[in-house]
């Protein structure tokens, strides 16, 4: 089943001489449950991509759909909704709420659609982040892997169609970005959750389900890395 459908996206900065065509006529599409990395050299365009593909940019011109759905035919305020209902943000610099428990970023998503979060499903995750015994635990007494862990749980929550993670591992020492690598794919198998990664370190995409390069706005499909 198809989730995801990007249909020749431009996206270009500026204008006259310092216009920077960021992304130029990208077409791919994502079958649900694979987990796709985006390599590509600094300033290539793969936040650019990503942020286009979350609606938290707008493309030059260009489609989006998710699950069928036009991205940038609906209103703004649509747009919204269905991001925070539909599309998970995995950051590099992890983005949780300090001043709330580990349980409490993670079940953030569904307060704000005044969603009554299940215990079983908190719990169940927890399990699957391995952070049970850290569940009372604030932001700050956890290390680094362990709140970008946090915050793949506030992605998973909401079961998005889509999670988008810009370089999740950035911040991360090897040990760390190999547990979270391990993790996403875990959420991958597990959940059937379709995942798009941006990352610099190509060691990282060996067990993921396709490569897609971008050099200097422009898209190639690497296929399959996952042996
Ligand atoms: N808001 C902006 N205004 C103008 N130019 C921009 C803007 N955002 C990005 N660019 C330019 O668009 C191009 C692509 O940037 P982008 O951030 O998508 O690259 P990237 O591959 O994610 O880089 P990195 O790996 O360093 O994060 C770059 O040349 C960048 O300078």
């Amino acid at each position: 089943m198809e989730i995801l459908n990007v249909q020749n996206l431009h996206k270009t900065y500026g204008k006259g001489e310092s216009q920077v065509r960021a992304l130029k006529d990208v077409s791919f599409t994502m079958e649900k449950g694979t987990f796709c990395a985006v390599v590509g050299e600094s300033g290539s365009g793969k936040s650019t991509l990503l942020n286009c593909i979350g609606a938290l940019d707008t493309p030059t011109s260009g489609k989006v759909y998710l699950d069928g759905q036009d991205l940038f035919s609906m209103k703004e305020q649509k747009r919204t909704v269905f991001r925070r209902q539909n599309i998970g943000f995995v950051f590099q610099s992890f983005q949780l709420i300090a001043e709330l428990t580990v349980e409490q970023n993670i079940v953030f998503p569904l307060l704000l659609d005044y969603q009554k979060p299940e215990q079983k499903r908190v719990d169940e995750i927890l399990e699957v982040l391995g952070l049970s015994d850290r569940r009372h635990h604030l932001p700050g007494q956890l290390s680094g892997g362990q709140q970008q862990r946090v915050a793949i749980g506030r992605a998973l929550i909401t079961r998005p169609m889509l999670i988008l993670a810009d370089e999740p591992t950035g911040n991360l020492d090897s040990k760390s970005s190999r547990d979270v690598m391990e993790l996403l794919v875990k959420a991958s198998r597990l959940y059937q959750q379709t995942i798009l990664m941006i990352t610099h370190n190509i060691n990282l995409t060996s067990s993921v389900d396709r490569v897609l390069r971008v050099t200097d706005g422009i898209l190639t499909d690497l296929g399959g890395a996952r042996e």
